[in-house]
Parts: C-alpha cells; structure tokens; sequence
C-alpha cells in the first residue's frame, strides 16, 4: 500500500463540471483506468454524444473499461489509479439487471456493502463521481422516486468509504466537512462490527467521525483546584476516540527498536518548484509569510507540487502515569490520568473537541496508565506507571525497547493506512517533570531556569517539582548520549513511546505537527535517535512552560500559534492544522497571474527619475 491513496467521491448535479473536476484529481497520474457504467447498449442519441464527449476529454493516460461490475473491476486493479463514471448509471444498470423498477422491491444493500468493501480496499488514487439527486423535486414517478431514494443511499454509504466527499455545482468545488452521524443505512460489514479484528482497527474509518453512545457517562474528572466548577453542557454531540490498531498477539517485536534507518529529508527539488508556485501566485510574492513556508515544506514532505489536500490527520494521545507525581509536583492527583483516559475515549477532553473541529482522529493509547484500561486501550502497555525519576529509572531498557517499538508500530499502522499527518499528544499527570528534565538535561540549564508550573502548581509545589528535575537531571546527566538510556533513566514509557512514534513518522516520509512542552522533549530524544527528523516536524504552538522555547530554539522550530496554552494532549498542535490545511489549500486553490490575467511585478528597469 502506498500509504498515500485518497478516495474521492465527487458529487454533483446535471452538467454541474464534476466529471471534469474528477478527472482533473488524477490529472498528476501516468495511467488511469477509466471505469465507465454508462450503458453501451443504449440508442439514445443525445446520450450516446454524452458519452462520446466524456471519451474525448479523456486522454490517452486513461484506459477505459465499459463495465457494471464494479466491485470486482476495483479489486482487479487496486493499485492502479481509478475514476468511476458514474454511481447513477451504475445503479440503473443494477436495477434493470433485477427488474425492480416496476415493483420497486429491490435490495441493494449487499451490493452497495460489496461495493464500499472494495473502495475501501484500493491502494491508488481513487475517484468516484455521481450525481447529487437529493436537491431537485421528488420525482411524480415510482420508479424516479425509486432512483432517487437508492442514490441518496448509495451516495451516503459510498461517503463513509472515501476520504474526501467534494460538492461541484456550477463549476465550483464545494469540500464537504466530514459530519458527526452516521448517515448510511447499509449495514456494516463483518469487518467492521468487530472491534478487535486486525481489518475493522485499519484506519480507514478513522475519519468517520464516531457519535459516543448517548448514555456514555461523563467522566468524573477530580478537580483538585477548582472543586465544583460547573460541568459542560449535558447535550452536545462528541467525537469519540478511534480504537488502537492491533490486538495482542500483533505486538511489535522491541529488539533493536532504538536503531532506525537513515532519515532522508523532504523532496529539496519539490520544495524549490513549490516556492516558484507560490511566486507565481496572484499575491505580491511573500505576502502570505509564513503561510506560504508551510506550504513548501507540505510540498516537499508529500515529493509533489501542488501538494494533495491534508485528508487524514491523525492524533495519537500516549498516556501513562509516573512514580514521581506521588511525590506533589502537579496540582492534581494522578488519577486523573485515568479519568482522562476515559475522557478522551469518550470524546470529552480539549484534544478531542479541536480535532473534531480540524477533521483529525483521536486515538488514546495506554503504555503505563497506573489502572486497567480496557483491553483495545491497553494493547501496547507496557507496565502500570513508570518508576519515580528523583531516585531510580523509570523503565528498564527492556520496556523501553517495547515502548519504542510501540509507537513506532502505531505510526507505521496510520501511515499505511493512508494517515498524511500525524500528532502525538499525550496525558499522564506530572509528564511536565520528565519532560522537564529531559529539556534541563540535553540543553544543560539549571532546573530554575526551566521549571514552569504545569498544571499549576503553587509555590509549595514548584519547589518540590524544582527539587524533583534537579534529582532526575542529576540522573539522567549520566547517559545524555544515549537516548535509549536516557528514555529509560527517566522518560518513562510514554514519553518513549512519543519519541519511537515522532521518529518512525519521519522515517516514512510523513508530517507532524508537535504540541507542547512534554511531545517537543520527547522529540528532541527522537531527533537523536533518528538524526534528521525535525526536519519533518513542524512547531504548532508554543507553550507558556519555559523548558517549552528551549526545547523549540533546540530543535531549531518557530511555533505556528501563540496562544498562552499549556494543556497537552496534543491540544495546541490540533489547534495549528487548520493552518498547515489552509497553507495546502493556498498552493493548490489560488489561481496563477496566467490563469487570472493578472499583470506580473513590474521588475523592467523603469526610466524614472528618483527623486
Ligand atoms: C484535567 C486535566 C486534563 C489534562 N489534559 C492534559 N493535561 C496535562 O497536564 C499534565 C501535565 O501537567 P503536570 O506535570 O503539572 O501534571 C499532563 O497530563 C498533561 O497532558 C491535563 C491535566 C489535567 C489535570
Ligand atoms: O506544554 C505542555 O506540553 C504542557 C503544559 C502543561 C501541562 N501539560 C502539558
């Protein structure tokens, strides 16, 4: 699997332009098959010509099969690129086949599910357009109210197994924001009633945004500060978590987890066409700033200019517990750890609020939550909290190996399952001592200089944290060369499994978007694991943790967003994907000075005198 394929259905009305605008999504690709379900049987005149003008358009690139079998023509060829033209001749092909327009009894459900199954299943590049019928009249006849009543269910299902659904009416492209129900009646398929089954845990339905059942209970959270402050609306509607990829006997293998293949940098040649698109842009060149950088260095982590659309952000929150938070360096207790697990898995929490919002999942991931999580949480856990930094390490080098290879395993899972942009978040009260002391240690600062106050910690607190990163610098000083050690010495198993997770991104090639204080710390540690994957790493916000800007001016990254947070969860880097996303839209939406007939910069040398 390519781990990049976008499926697409482009919906729209009678001569609306949206086979041109699908077409035109393949327009990068050698070849192209062209799956058309037009009937060839037809004496239609007119609709003969149609057909014959949508040929014409077609180039030599494309092969065209004639078919109504589309299921099994997608899993001929999954690894060819492929349009379908279009859903509504293929149904009316499919109910002539069962005679049902006079009856109107016609179950079309299996098929549709076949059909879905398949799209779910292509590797390539895949596009499927159909008509939007729902907006016009109901049809006066039984067998167009028929048509009509099976598109719209159609288009639904089908829907739900792409990635990216555009509206084209008038020759405009409308992009439709995924929804928060479930709007296809066809049943699901097996895979994808069970939760634990390597298919159903793919990441192909992540986007599909998750309604938590309507008696999911709030978790009660303690509110060690602000005891009794007033709870959240009771009816809203909440994007739950994603359940992990994998179940037990999947485990990834830890030996040698802390070795990773050289990384190689985004595509430099991509990046220098990308800047001369921007230049050649409708905009003074420059004028969009750092927008205008974010969208070169999308181009040249995607190898290709105009870069595609940002269709399946991910986040991943790792979550754990550490020993050295029994001894008060947060403002609250570290049961939180595990209510916030619920939390996040429920869709309460901050992380899952914004990416709802930003079109991400969310999946929570347990590796040393100091509780039973339930089983599709705790997969890759790894032990029940990590040891207390000040006086011993917090894993052994054994489960620092696995947490690596964890996080690594859950990259490369979303990777192939055609996540473009990846975010680690994390949750686990008094992850802002490790990290702390991670940042005090790689860069040799004072803790004094480095302690911020987390949660919020009071005076009493501050101290007690101060002396805390003291001790475990003092510790983890020892082996600052060894990132493994160092993970180990005092990182704890989810922080390590943040570094495998941040690292293997960069080795396949794929964005991130890093968050605060405690994921930048853990990715200073992957960057010396893996030498060279900041590059693919970009800074969604700063912190106001001052071990924050330190980590950042180490790595050499500049935050997108300012925004007085110090949260997690991965909250701030969620907050900066709007951003990324509208920097893509920028270099692949904006017109040219050619297209637009916009005169250039005047750069002759002009004979004016100056005065
Ligand atoms: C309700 C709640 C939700 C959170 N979400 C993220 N954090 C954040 O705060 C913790 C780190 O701060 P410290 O080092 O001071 O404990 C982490 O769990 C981090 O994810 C939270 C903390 C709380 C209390
Ligand atoms: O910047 C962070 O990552 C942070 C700050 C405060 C609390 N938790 C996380």
């Amino acid at each position: 699997m390519t781990g990049r394929a976008v499926r697409t259905l482009v919906l729209g009305g009678v001569r609306s332009g949206k086979s041109a605008y699908g077409e035109s999504l393949l327009g990068s690709h050698r070849q192209v098959r062209y799956l058309a379900t037009g009937s060839r049987t037809s004496t239609d005149a007119e609709w003969l010509a149609r057909i014959a003008a949508h040929r014409e358009r077609r180039d030599d690139r494309h092969i065209t099969i004639e078919t109504t079998d589309l299921a099994g023509e997608l899993r001929a060829a999954p690894d060819i690129p492929v349009i379908v033209d279009d859903l509504g001749s293929w149904l009316t092909a499919r109910v002539d086949a069962l005679g049902g327009w006079e009856s109107g009894d016609v179950d079309l459900d299996p098929e549709i599910a076949d059909l879905c199954d398949a799209l779910r299943g292509m590797n390539a590049d895949t596009v499927v357009i159909s008509s939007e019928v729902g907006l016009s009249l109901v049809s006066s006849t039984p067998a167009g109210r028929l048509f009509q009543d099976l598109l719209g269910t159609l288009n639904a299902a089908v829907a739900q197994a792409c990635d990216r659904v555009s509206l084209v009416i008038a020759g405009r492209v409308l992009d439709l924001p995924r929804g928060e129900f479930d709007a296809s009646p066809v049943p699901p398929t097996a895979a994808e009633q069970a939760p634990n089954d390597r298919t159903s845990n793919d990441q192909t339905s992540n986007n599909q945004a998750e309604e938590a059942p309507a008696n999911a209970p709030e978790t009660a959270i303690a509110a060690t500060p602000a005891p009794g402050t007033a709870g959240p609306p009771a009816a809203r509607t909440r994007v739950a978590a994603t359940p992990v990829a994998a179940d037990a006997s999947d485990l990834p293998d830890p030996t040698d987890a802390e070795i990773f293949p050289a990384v190689t940098p985004p595509d430099e040649a991509v990046a220098f066409t990308a800047r001369e698109r921007q230049n050649s842009l409708t905009k003074p060149p420059g004028s969009l700033g750092r927008l205008e950088e974010i969208g070169v260095w999308i181009a040249a982590c995607q190898g290709q200019c105009p870069p595609a659309p940002i269709v399946k952000p991910a986040v991943v929150v790792f979550a754990g517990d550490h020993g050295v938070a029994r001894g008060g360096v947060s403002a609250f207790p570290p049961e939180v750890t595990a209510q916030m697990v619920a939390n996040i898995e429920h869709g309460g929490a901050a992380v899952n609020v914004l990416a709802a919002r930003a079109g991400a999942s969310v999946t929570v991931v347990d590796m040393s939550v100091d509780a039973d999580t339930a089983p599709h949480l705790s997969t890759y856990k790894v032990r029940r909290s990590s040891e207390d930094l000040r006086t011993t390490d917090a894993i052994t080098i054994a489960e620092a190996r696995a947490a690596l290879a964890a996080g690594r395993a859950i990259a490369d899972r979303l990777v192939d399952s055609g996540s473009d942009l990846l975010i680690a978040g994390e949750m686990g009260i008094g992850n802002t001592t490790p990290a702390t002391v991670l940042v005090g240690a790689l860069t040799r600062r004072e803790p004094v200089e480095i302690v911020g106050r987390g949660t919020g910690v009071d005076d009493h607190g501050w101290m007690r944290k101060t002396a805390a990163i003291r001790d475990g610098m003092r510790r983890a000083r020892k082996v600052v060369h060894d990132p493994l050690a160092l993970l180990a010495a005092v990182g704890g198993a989810d922080l390590t499994a943040v570094a495998g997770f941040l690292a293997q991104a960069a080795v396949r090639r794929t964005p991130v978007i890093l968050d605060g204080l405690v994921i930048t710390a853990a990715a200073m540690v992957a960057d010396a694991l893996a030498p060279g994957a900041t590059r693919w790493w970009i800074a969604g916000h700063r912190s106001v943790e001052p071990a924050h800007q330190i980590a950042l001016d180490h790595l050499d990254l500049k935050p997108v967003l300012e925004m007085s947070m110090r949260l997690g969860e991965g909250s701030g880097a969620v907050l900066a994907l709007p951003i990324v996303q509208s920097a893509v839209d920028i270099m692949t939406s904006m017109a040219t000075f050619d297209e637009a007939g916009v005169a250039g910069r005047d750069d002759s040398p002009a004979d004016v005198e100056i005065p």
